[in-house]
């Protein structure tokens, strides 16, 4: 391949992609490569890139799979069809010499437009239990890369690196905890809980958290509900000026650097970003991701001791409190899981990546 590439990163559809597809477009850029990322239609992608106005995106059609073979099948194949030309042609206006996905059935489009054109196609995937589109994706490309190792059984030995989830390079250097603090407007005496709620729906798990808050008060709560539940958790939260409440957060740094602990889906960034910062955490897998495949993430967390994996069925605000209890305040197990939680990231993932691709 030339020394200098135009290589085009697939990351639309949830946070999930896009950070991990921002951390090394910005790898690439540092290596004197040219990059423009793609990126769906949806309000997430528009709201999680716009901060980043020195990248190029451009935009295609957000695909979903339906969830069963049905008559639905008969336009997602025609979506499919057309954003393959759509995106052949953007391949082509771009020069591209290189195309990596990060996921999911939108990126799969334009890994298979650069393998019709004969272009380098690479693709990446952060969980412990791969997606479907991957699976296929990975068919035509020349490499795999994979965030986590429990995933290298569900494709060819020959092609998977395992390289870690790349995390977004504002988060490799955090602001001090006491100007976090204050940005939040926390006391940074105090241990603080960062409650991240999650985009898909976390209706039980943000109300659990708000009974918790109400019985600790000695403990604060930095509670990313996610836009549809705000205005519901900010009423429950009204009378506890432990429970500080946020829709969607476009400043991670500040709120990690403010928390000793996390309380979270097991979304593959959001582990990556524990990981590398080296926190403990409580898992709640979400129970409709596609095969499970959360429950499967927080395993990986659970099973090295870096996390407590509870299931949301069997979520309530005694368990959690007893939990937090004895984490926070009972033990030296915060300490510890941080500890277990450091020993699993690998931390220079999109260096790693843009090697790859580079030598490839
Ligand atoms: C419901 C579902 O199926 N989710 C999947 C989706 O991730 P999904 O995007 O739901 O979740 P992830 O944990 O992977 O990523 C969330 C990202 O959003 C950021 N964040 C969060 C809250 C906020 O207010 N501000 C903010 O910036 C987090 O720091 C993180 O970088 O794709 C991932 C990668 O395939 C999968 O592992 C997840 O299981």
């Amino acid at each position: 391949m030339p020394s200098s590439l135009n290589v085009v990163i697939a990351c639309g559809g949830t946070g999930g992609h896009l950070f991990p597809g921002i951390a090394v477009a910005e790898e690439m850029r540092r290596r004197g490569h040219t990059v423009t990322l793609l990126i769906s239609e949806k309000k997430v992608d528009a709201q999680a890139s716009s901060k980043y106005g020195d990248l190029d995106f451009r935009t295609i059609p957000a695909i979903a799979k339906p969830a069963t073979f049905s008559i639905k099948m008969v336009p997602f194949m025609a979506k499919m069809w057309q954003t393959i030309g759509q995106c052949k042609k953007i391949l082509k206006e771009l020069n591209a010499d290189a195309v990596l996905g990060m996921g999911g059935f939108t990126s799969l489009a334009p890994v298979y437009a650069a393998h019709k054109l004969g272009l380098k196609s690479f693709v990446h995937d952060s969980n412990a239990l791969p997606g479907k589109a991957n699976r296929l994706t990975s068919r035509w490309c020349n490499a795999v890369f994979l965030g986590l190792e429990e995933a290298s059984s569900y494709f060819p030995n020959s092609k998977v690196v395992i390289t870690g989830t790349p995390v977004r390079s504002e988060l490799t250097k955090l602001p001090s905890r006491d100007d976090a603090a204050a940005k939040w407007k926390l006391n940074p005496e105090l241990k603080t809980i960062l409650v991240m709620g999650g985009s898909q729906g976390a209706k039980q798990l943000n109300t659990v958290v708000a009974t918790t808050a109400s019985a600790m008060p000695d403990v604060q709560f930095l509670h990313l509900t996610g836009n549809r539940d705000f205005d519901r958790v900010n009423e429950l939260a009204a009378a506890h000026p432990n429970h500080h409440v946020v829709s969607f957060c476009d400043d991670m740094p500040s709120a990690y650097a403010a928390s000793d602990l996390t309380i979270c889906r097991s979304g593959a960034s959001s582990l990556s970003e524990i990981s590398y910062l080296e926190m403990a955490s409580i898992l709640v897998p979400y129970p409709y991701a596609a095969d499970d495949h959360q429950t499967k993430n927080a395993e990986v967390f659970a099973d090295a001791g870096a996390a407590l994996l509870r299931q949301e069925a069997d979520l309530d605000s005694g368990s959690l409190l007893a939990d937090l209890t004895q984490i926070l305040f009972e033990s030296n197990q915060l300490a510890e899981m941080a500890e277990k939680s450091a020993s699993i990231a690998i931390k220079d993932a999109a260096s790693q990546i843009c090697g790859a691709i580079e030598s490839a």
